[in-house]
């Protein structure tokens, strides 16, 4: 899995497909994808271009898509894949996670669609599906070769033990919330003792939040005085230096922009090592400040039903 790729979450739809096109040709090579996000047609679209004009071959693009929390029960997780699958014009995902451990209430994609925390009432339901169902449907998806790995997402500790309980595959991906102010050390040791890969999303902290209307509790890491005090003593920008930050610690990144500039400065963010104590003063940054709790995420949610 390639260490920096591109996140899709909130890529504007009507550039979508030109941004992605654009991404590949500036060298990205991971796009991370949801049903979600609502643009993985366009998504494809781009990849589509990209592939017809020989800028790359299938094989070396990685795609990461996810399951949505409407459609974890054993029944809808081919199905929806399947979907997701045709929506961007390929025949597997590289990777596809869980994209939440909560399993909610089934609303029919071809009804409803991009998938959504909220049902046909503005509210969220929960479902009764077990992990051990979901984990084995997607299970399932491996061996009908529509997904290469498969991974989890916005899970704690104490559930992957679980699920390395009873899994025939185990998770290969973590993907979690890490960035300077929460830098979650126990839940990525956890990972490495059990050779889980993790990605680390929203990296910029609190930026990717602010057009939600949260984040605003915590001063910006891109205008954090540490952060650039340590760019300029290397040349680089804020947004590099947190990327290299989690990628010297062994993490994958997943920027975001819908910036041409960004998306191709994110990219470079290697060629660089940050000192010992340069990665302790950006760690020592940590406030255990979450930005994405589902189960505490009044302005992106309406309450539980
Ligand atoms: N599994 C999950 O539940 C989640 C997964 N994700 C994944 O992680 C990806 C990345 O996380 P995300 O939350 O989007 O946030 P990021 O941390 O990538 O931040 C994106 C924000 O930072 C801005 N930005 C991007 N590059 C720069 C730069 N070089 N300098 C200054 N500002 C910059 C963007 O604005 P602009 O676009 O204008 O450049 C945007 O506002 C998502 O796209 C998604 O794929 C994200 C959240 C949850
Ligand atoms: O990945 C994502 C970013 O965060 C959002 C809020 O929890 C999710 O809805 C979305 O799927």
């Amino acid at each position: 899995m390639p260490s920096v790729g591109f996140g899709l979450w909130k890529v504007d739809k009507e550039t979508c497909a030109d941004t992605v096109y654009n991404a590949i040709k500036a060298g990205y090579r991971l796009f991370d994808a949801a049903a979600d996000y609502g643009n993985e047609k366009q998504a494809g679209e781009g990849l589509r271009r990209a592939l017809q004009e020989g800028i790359v071959k299938r094989e070396d693009i990685f795609i990461t898509s996810k399951l949505w929390n409407t459609f974890h029960a054993q029944e809808h997780v081919k199905k929806v894949t399947r979907m997701q699958l045709e929506h961007w014009g390929i025949d597997y995902f590289d990777l596809f996670l869980i994209h939440f451990p909560i399993s909610l209430k089934y609303v029919d994609p071809n009804h409803r669609y991009p998938a959504e925390w909220m049902g046909d009432d503005g509210k969220v339901h929960l479902e009764k599906v077990p992990m051990h169902e979901t984990w084995k449907a997607m299970e399932e998806l491996v061996d009908d070769s529509l997904v290469k790995n498969i991974g989890l997402s916005n899970c704690q500790g104490s559930l992957i033990l679980d699920i390395l309980q009873y899994a025939k595959y185990e998770p290969q991906v973590l993907q979690i919330e890490l960035h300077p102010y929460l830098t979650q050390e126990p839940l990525v040791d956890l990972c490495k003792r059990w050779g889980i890969a993790v990605t680390a999303y929203s990296s910029f902290g609190p930026q990717s939040y602010l057009e939600l209307g949260m984040g605003k509790t915590a001063p910006s890491l891109l205008d954090h005085s540490i952060i650039g005090a340590i760019a300029s003593a290397h040349g680089k920008t804020p947004a590099q230096v947190l990327l290299r930050w989690a990628t010297q610690r062994g993490l994958a990144v997943i920027p975001k922009s819908n910036d041409h500039g960004r998306l191709v400065s994110n990219l470079q963010c290697d060629g660089f090592d940050l000192t010992e104590q340069e990665l302790a003063a950006i760690s020592g940054l940590n406030m255990n400040y979450r930005l994405n709790d589902p189960v505490n995420i009044e302005p992106l949610l309406s309450i539980f039903a």
